[in-house]
């Protein structure tokens, strides 16, 4: 894989909480993982953005200095965020192979939407002790010698899309999470900025579970005809007070990205009539309209 590293230092720090999380990698140079690279940057940590693509967006690699050595990318992270591609088996060939080099006290999350932490931190190795015996406060900036992924270091960390306005972050505890793990997720979450909420590794946690069958039903309304577009939005806006109606935030977000998202559940859950399958939706995205990224969805866009 021709992975490509940018490494950062220096940045002023943007909120007074302090945490043991010292470096930062986080894996996946797009649009959340650059966002999320941005914030850990600007809270005055070290970051490692790494991808294996050319695709690191502008802002970012004006930002932020570049390096190319994704060995080094894990081997200092006390956090590694990964923020890569939304596919199971992707995600689980990226953590087998950080599972060989990262070191014994880093922390490991993924900033999944819509998969389960339990099931993508299913293919790194047990807690040998069981318990929290591992010295990882103590480990931090050692350079430690053991080098293994443990469950117990897993869990969630769910950024909101556009990550350095969004204030929220999700906070995701797995069966194996520690105690430990989830505090210090919990505090390096305020220290880039966020306000921290807790949630258990259910289908979307708090915003998405919410927000999936909500767009949803805002696009079976259209669908039926009961109001037009942009009705929708603007009685979503005035009457509920959200910054975007559903049906704009559905072409921000990504047609196809809606539609991934239902299909998993849906096959996961066929019994849930919130996570049926769209006849529209699945339209618009075979006609390649994906929103504002592709320049239509239920709106036009100009191209920039
Ligand atoms: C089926 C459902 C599928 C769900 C998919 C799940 C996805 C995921 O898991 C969860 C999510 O993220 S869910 C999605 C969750 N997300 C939502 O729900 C988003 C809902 N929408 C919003 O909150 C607002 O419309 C925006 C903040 C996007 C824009 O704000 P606005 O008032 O309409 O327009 P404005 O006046 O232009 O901008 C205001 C300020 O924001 C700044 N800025 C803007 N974009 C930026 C960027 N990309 N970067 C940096 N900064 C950006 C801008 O510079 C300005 O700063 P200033 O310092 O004040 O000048
Ligand atoms: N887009 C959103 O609104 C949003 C919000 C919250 C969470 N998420 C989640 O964040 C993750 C990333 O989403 P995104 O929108 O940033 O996607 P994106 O397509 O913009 O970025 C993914 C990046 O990962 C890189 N990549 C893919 N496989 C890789 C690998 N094995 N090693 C290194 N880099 C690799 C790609 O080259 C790409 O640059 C997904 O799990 C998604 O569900 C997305």
């Amino acid at each position: 894989m021709n992975q490509f590293a940018i490494i950062t230092r220096n940045f002023s720090r943007s909120s007074a909480v302090q945490s043991a999380i010292k470096n930062v990698t986080v894996i996946g140079g797009g649009l959340m993982g650059s966002g999320i690279a941005q914030v850990a940057a600007q809270a005055g940590q070290n970051v490692t953005l790494v991808d294996d693509g050319e695709k690191f967006v502008a802002e970012a690699i004006a930002r932020i200095k570049t390096n190319t050595d994704p060995a080094a990318a894990s081997q200092e992270a006390d956090l590694i965020v990964e923020a890569i591609v939304e596919n199971m088996d992707v995600k689980h060939q990226l953590f087998k192979k950080l599972d060989a080099v990262a070191p014994g006290h880093t922390i490991f999350a993924s900033n999944t939407s819509s998969l389960s932490i339990n099931e993508i931190s299913s293919v790194v190795k047990e807690d040998r002790q069981n318990n929290d015996g591992i010295l990882r406060h103590k480990d931090l900036n050692s350079h430690l010698s053991t080098y293994s992924l443990y469950l117990h270091l897993f869990g969630g960390l769910h950024f909101f899309n556009p990550v350095p306005v969004m204030r929220l972050l999700e906070v995701v505890r797995g069966d194996k999470t520690s105690d430990d793990t989830y505090n210090t997720m919990m505090e390096w979450g305020k220290s880039v900025g966020k306000t921290c909420i807790t949630c258990k590794d259910t289908p979307g946690f708090v915003v998405n579970r919410l927000l999936v069958p909500y767009i949803a039903e805002a696009i079976r309304l259209f669908e039926r005809g009961d109001a037009s577009a942009r009705d929708i939005d603007v009685a979503m806006k005035l009457g509920a007070g959200y910054p975007m109606g559903p049906l704009e935030l559905a072409d921000y977000v990504g047609l196809d990205t809606n539609k991934f998202i239902l299909d998993g559940w849906h096959s996961k859950y066929p019994e849930e009539p919130l996570f049926k399958p769209i006849p529209l939706l699945n339209k618009l995205v075979s006609e390649g309209k994906l929103g504002v990224k592709s320049g239509e969805g239920f709106y036009k866009y100009e191209k920039k």
